[in-house]
Order: C-alpha cells, then sequence, then structure tokens
C-alpha cells in the first residue's frame, strides 16, 4: 500500500541573505529550510532582527536570496525571471503589510481591485471580485470609502482583501496586527484562520505577539537569520506557555 503524502504549496531550502558585503556583512538570513503546507498557518517568531521580515520578504519573492531555493508551484521564486516573478506575486502569491500599504485618493473598492487591473482585467470584471472579497472581509459596506477615514482594524482588513483578490495559493503577512488593538487583533487573526481553512491556502505571518502565534498551527522561532525552535501549536497549552517556549528558544542562542 503506498501513502500520499499531501506537498508543501511552498519549499524553501538553505535559504541565504546578507546584507551588505564583507566584514560588515549582516547575515540576516543564514541557512533556513522551511516550508508551508496548504491548508496550515506558520508563524514566524524571533527577537528584532532576528530575520523574520528578510525571510517573509524572500519567500514572497520582493527580495532575492544570495543561496537557496524558493520553489512554488514547480517555479524556483530563487532564480526565476523578474517577470515570472511579478506574474506569480500577482496570481499566486497574497502579501499584507504591517502598514497597511493602501493607496489613500483611491476607494477601498479599487483599492481590492487594483492588483487584477495591473494584471490586465477589465475594470468591470475587477470591481466584481473585489466586492466579493470585501465581502469576505466584511467590509462590503466600505466599498466607496477612502482608506484614511477608515480604522486601523478596517484597513488592515481591506489590505487582506487586497492580497486575496487574485485567489492566491500562499498568503505571507508581515506584523499584521502590529497598530491594532486586542479587539482588532482577534478579528485580523479569525480572518488569516478562514483565509488558510478555504481552499488549502497556506498563509504566514510573522508576528511578535504570542497571542497571535496562539491561532497558528505551526510555530517557527528565529534567532540569528537560522530556525533556533519550531513546534506545533497543540504542543503547548495557553498563550503564556507559547510565549515561554519562543522566548526559551532565542535565550538558547544567545
Ligand atoms: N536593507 C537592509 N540593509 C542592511 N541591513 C538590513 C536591511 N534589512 C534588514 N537588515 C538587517 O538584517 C537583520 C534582520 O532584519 P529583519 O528586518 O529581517 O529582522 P526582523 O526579525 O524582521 O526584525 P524586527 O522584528 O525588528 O522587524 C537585522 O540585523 C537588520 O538590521
Amino acid at each position: 500500500m503506498t501513502t500520499t503524502a499531501t506537498p508543501p504549496v511552498l519549499t524553501a531550502v538553505g535559504l541565504r541573505k546578507a546584507y551588505g558585503s564583507g566584514t560588515a556583512a549582516v547575515h540576516a538570513v543564514a541557512g533556513i529550510d522551511v516550508d508551508l503546507m496548504p491548508g496550515e498557518i506558520l508563524a514566524i517568531m524571533g527577537a528584532s532582527g532576528s530575520g523574520k521580515t528578510t525571510l517573509l520578504h524572500l519567500l514572497a519573492g520582493l527580495i532575492r536570496p544570495d543561496s537557496g531555493s524558493i520553489r512554488l508551484e514547480g517555479v524556483d521564486v530563487a532564480v526565476a525571471s523578474d517577470a515570472r516573478i511579478t506574474a506569480l506575486r500577482r496570481e499566486r502569491i497574497g502579501v499584507v503589510f504591517q502598514a497597511y500599504n493602501l493607496m489613500p485618493t483611491m476607494s477601498v473598492l479599487d483599492n481590492v481591485a487594483l492588483p487584477l487591473l495591473l494584471a490586465g482585467s477589465r475594470r468591470s470584471q475587477a470591481r466584481t471580485v473585489a466586492a466579493e472579497r470585501l465581502a469576505a472581509v466584511g467590509m462590503e459596506s466600505f466599498a466607496k470609502r477612502r482608506p484614511p477615514l477608515l480604522s486601523g482594524g478596517e484597513q488592515q482588513r481591506v489590505a487582506i482583501a487586497r492580497a486575496l483578490v487574485s485567489n492566491p495559493q500562499v498568503v505571507l503577512a508581515d506584523e499584521p496586527t502590529g497598530n491594532l488593538d486586542r479587539k482588532n487583533v482577534l478579528a485580523v487573526c479569525e480572518l488569516l484562520r478562514q483565509v488558510a481553512a478555504a481552499d488549502g491556502r497556506a498563509v504566514a505571518v510573522v508576528t511578535h505577539e504570542p497571542m497571535v502565534a496562539a491561532y497558528a498551527d505551526r510555530i517557527v522561532v528565529l534567532a540569528d537569520g537560522r530556525v533556533s525552535d519550531q513546534f506545533q501549536r497543540s504542543e503547548v497549552g495557553s498563550v503564556e506557555q507559547l510565549a515561554t517556549r519562543c522566548f526559551h528558544a532565542v535565550d538558547g542562542i544567545a
């Protein structure tokens, strides 16, 4: 009898990225293997400067690694052409930034539709899909407003709708709850959980907050550009125990 293990959506092996060169080089990511499984939320934790954002940007194809591979749907993002990466980022990868990165002069609806318009969709079609995604994050009644008139939590929900507009297989979020109060943190976490559950999407979220990591299925802890610990959420009980384990992993390396 053969067993067919579910393949990861994304597999990164031997990732390295340094900023600068020679003795001044900062080895932000210094040899990391990580994969993202369908339907899973992976939390990336670690002290400030441990390489979390650099890792996320590598996975998103926003920066290139010095070495290593990142395979997504048969494409090695590490060495693919700029045009191929741009197409992958438009169609298969959704990125959510801490600062939302919404266009202040465009309506909420057009912000969400923008990736589809850039990919060549007709305006009416892009707006129809954008309206569906806004409804999925509970923001349909805000469609005509401009982003500066929304609260931080509302803007982040719009940013998540935009990241989902092209139905990506991978959603990568960098501190998506960084500017939010507790109520909105929980709302964004619930939303990320729905995102992962729908269509077997893989979600990776960089966070400092144990409360956010508690929503993940798996936690990877970075220290000095390497994985210092990784474990399933089910291995720890409370949020406090999770925080203790993450901080011990960091202390163990230091
Ligand atoms: N563009 C850059 N040029 C030079 N050094 C950089 C650059 N970006 C990041 N670094 C350095 O690389 C290391 C890792 O940075 P990174 O932002 O990935 O860490 P982080 O874990 O996300 O930190 P934080 O939690 O504070 O956001 C840090 O020492 C940082 O100073």
